[in-house]
């Protein structure tokens, strides 16, 4: 049977699903293709796991679990959109509106206090963070801007800031302490389990995780952040900003690294606001504040408070505002500082926006100013000071002539999985941590302190060597020279350059121009040749996958949305991703206010067709290669139409956009000779949608202009949203008649 998985997932992508699906079903039904969904949004994973307290009409299939089974087989075909990583703001808010929508589930237990809580919270943080992608990703990762999409920019550049000589801003990161100066790491010869291993300072040992299972020939890390050294380069950073006048603003992945990343954060928020931590410390803790939430998590607490303290606390909190330095805004209007949410500010996305902003960032006032982006950890930070001291050399890139840089990422089964995973601790107390094989050798130890985060990770070697494969083969595909971003210095990266070392002879790689060089070394590298003109394939750990699959396709076509993003799985099924940016909550904001989606699905519509051609090759359905050829014919002309949506409320939006694609896609499939069947078949729907362009376009736009209630956030009234996203009763009937 052919069958294409779509997954329902959060926000702008899910608003976008309810216009787009019902086109795709239309367009795909006459060629015996289904197209099955599967909800991996925040509320169906919180929902899926809380099972005993609904009742049978709210219960819900645990979606997740079931396409993690599927990525593992060879004829799966999935695509997949971008769904909200919850911090821990995110994922209370989305209790929340299922509580008050019926469901009746417990709130998040911050600090259990039995073991009933304790199974609580462990179900919720099953669901917390990064839960999704490195489930589903039993494949390493392709990501590239396909040519059409180059050429566009190419003739329609994106606007880009001007970069000074004189710029101020600057990446600050650690010189010691931090992961990357404590990492140790080894290849296991043989399978083992290993333990992690807690002695304190009297000997008593505590579990931290045991029976993890290793294979042989696997890459096993672990280390350390100090709390010290971080505290102490937190204190010098908030100074040294003040001092040379430039916004403080932090930049890690709290969602992603989801137990590493929230409790820097949390430092962060208490070092600038160290004044009034310190002065309310006890009224503070009596009301449960956690910095870890973000600076947001206090201000929302000592509105418990009765008014005198409050507005005591409140002119601290201005105080500390004024006599630090200017924060980094992620919303000047409202006052949101990039300290509020640990969730608003991700470093894959948010480093490149201020890079292509000529280095600056939003201040108080609502002006761009010079800022120093403050990156703890130095495993991956020197990429954007490399960045950063390019473009002062060199002034910002031109996107009408810059080449381009694609990337073959390591991701399948968990690769390097910082942080987001279950073997990421809060240190309790001082002492050693080892990693104890299954015959009680001690593998790695680190001496750690109470709150320090010490961490494990694993790389399999089936996945390093699929990566080196898929490096070489897309080399080979587009003659084009790849570099492994790998540290010869970092001992986790020694390892895998033992192993490129060892696979690469497998591979024939004549002619190939393939190189190992530093991440700094090749961010210089690649940026030159970008600057000339010529393209470079990056192939990179899951960390640097994910910082340069945003940080690329910003600078060269504007946002990381129009990225093709594949991922063949190893067992030889297909997952195809849309883009490779996120679930964009902005988007969500502007739609509800006045109406206007400005979600760009080109992303969707780039997976679809590589979907349809891979379900043409393995279900042997002739009709899906030319849905796909013309899909991907009808997406060159909605570009070369400028038909993506406009940010301006009362123009083209992500519905009409949506129109263009279907009516594009229903031309080239009525003039393509390949099949009679189809090209009869879409011979009327096109006459039919040519001939109420402007009737559609002028019903899909009077929709706009209001605000819209779509009946919640994390889980919407699907009527409501249908009906806002479907607004044109004539496309909606022409649709109807096509399948
Ligand atoms: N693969 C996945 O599942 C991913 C999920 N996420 C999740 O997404 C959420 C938001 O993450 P965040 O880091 O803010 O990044 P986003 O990529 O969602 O947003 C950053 C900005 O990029 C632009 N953008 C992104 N996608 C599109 C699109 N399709 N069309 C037009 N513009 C787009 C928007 O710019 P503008 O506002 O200027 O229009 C947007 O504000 C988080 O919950 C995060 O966990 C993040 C990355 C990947
Ligand atoms: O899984 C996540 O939280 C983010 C994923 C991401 O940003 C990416 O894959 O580029
Ligand atoms: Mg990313």
């Amino acid at each position: 049977m052919s069958k294409i998985i779509y997954t329902l997932t959060d926000e702008a992508p899910a608003l976008a699903t309810h216009s787009l699906l019902p086109i795709i079903r239309a367009f795909t039904k006459s060629s015996g293709i289904t197209i099955e969904t599967k909800n991996i949004s925040l509320a169906g994973r919180i929902l899926s796991n809380f099972p005993d307290l609904l009742s049978e009409g709210q219960k819900v299939s645990d979606d997740l679990a079931e396409l993690a089974e599927l990525a593992k087989k060879p004829d799966t075909n999935i695509i997949k959109l971008p769904n909200i990583s919850a911090s821990i703001p995110q994922l209370k808010d989305a209790i929340e509106e299922l509580q008050a929508k019926g469901y009746a589930l417990p709130d998040y237990p911050d600090t259990p206090s039995n073991d009933e809580e304790k199974a609580i919270k462990a179900a919720y943080d099953k669901v917390k963070g990064s839960a999704v992608n490195p489930v589903l990703r039993e494949g390493n990762s392709d990501r590239r801007a396909p040519k059409a999409i180059k050429n566009y920019a190419r003739k329609n550049p994106h606007s880009m800031g001007a970069w000074s000589k004189d710029s101020k801003s600057h990446v600050a990161t650690m010189t010691e302490g931090d992961f990357a100066h404590n990492e140790k790491s080894l290849t296991l010869k043989a399978a083992t389990t290993v333990s992690i291993e807690h002695y304190d300072t009297n000997g008593h040992k505590t579990v931290l995780k045991d029976n993890i299972s290793i294979l042989k020939d696997e890459i096993i890390d672990a280390t350390v952040m100090s709390k010290k050294a971080l505290i102490k380069f937190l204190k010098e950073q908030v100074a040294d900003a003040k001092a040379k006048n430039v916004l403080f603003s932090l930049h890690l992945k709290a969602t992603m690294m989801k137990v590493s990343d929230p409790i820097m954060f949390g430092y962060a928020v208490k070092v600038f606001f160290a004044s009034v931590f310190e002065k309310h410390e006890a009224v503070l803790k009596s009301l449960h504040v956690d910095p870890n939430n973000g600076f947001g998590n206090l201000l929302s607490k000592i509105q418990e408070l009765p008014e005198v303290k409050r507005e005591e606390i409140e002119a601290d909190i201005e105080l500390a505002l004024k006599n630090g330095p200017a924060l980094a805004m992620v919303n000047s209007e409202k006052g949101i500082t990039n300290l509020n949410v640990p969730s608003d500010v991700i470093v894959d996305a948010s480093m490149p926006a201020m890079i292509r902003n000529s280095g600056q960032m939003w201040n108080a006032r609502g002006k761009a100013q010079d800022t120093k982006a403050v990156i703890p950890d130095s495993s991956y930070a020197g990429i954007y000071q490399a960045t950063i001291d390019f473009c002062k050399k060199n002034g910002a890139f031109d996107p009408t002539t810059m080449g381009t840089v694609p990337n073959v990422g390591l991701m399948a089964q968990k690769a390097e999985e910082y942080g987001s995973h279950d073997k990421t601790f809060e240190i309790q107390s001082d002492g050693v941590v080892k990693v104890v094989d299954a015959s009680g050798k001690v593998l790695m130890e680190h001496t750690v302190e109470a709150g320090d985060i010490w961490r494990m990770c694993q790389v399999k070697d089936a996945p390093i060597q699929d990566w080196i494969k898929l490096a070489v083969s897309r080399a080979r595909a587009t003659n084009t020279p790849a570099v492994f971003w790998l540290d010869s210095k970092r001992a986790h990266d020694k390892e895998l350059i033992k192993k490129v070392n060892k696979y690469l002879p497998n591979h024939d790689t004549t002619g190939l121009d393939i190189k190992i060089l530093s991440p700094i070394e090749a961010t210089t590298y690649t940026c030159q040749r970008l600057k000339d003109g010529k393209d470079t394939i990056s192939v990179s750990g899951n960390v640097l996958r994910d910082y340069l699959t945003d940080l690329f396709p910003i600078l060269e076509v504007g946002t990381s949305a129009k990225m093709l993003s594949i991922v063949p799985l190893m067992n030889g099924g297909g997952l195809f991703e849309t883009g490779a940016g996120g679930s964009a909550p902005k988007h969500v904001e502007q739609f509800l206010h006045e109406g206007h989606l400005r979600w760009d699905s080109l992303g969707e519509f780039l997976a679809l067709a590589v979907s349809l051609e891979f379900l043409s090759e393995k279900q042997h359905n002739k009709k899906a290669l030319v849905l796909a050829d013309t899909l991907d014919e009808a997406t060159d002309k909605f570009l070369d139409n400028k038909k993506s949506p406009s940010r301006v409320v009362g123009e083209l939006d992500n519905r009409g956009s949506h129109f263009y694609l279907a009516m594009y896609w229903a031309q080239a499939l009525a003039s393509q000779n390949e099949n009679t069947e189809l090209k009869n078949h879409f011979s009327e729907i096109s006459k039919a949608l040519v001939d109420n362009e402007a009737k559609i376009i002028k019903e899909l736009n009077d929709a706009q202009g209001s605000p819209v209630d779509i009946g919640g956030y994390y889980i919407p009234n699907e009527k409501l949203v249908n009906a806002s996203m479907r607004p044109s009763k004539t496309f909606n009937t022409i649709l109807s008649k096509i399948a």
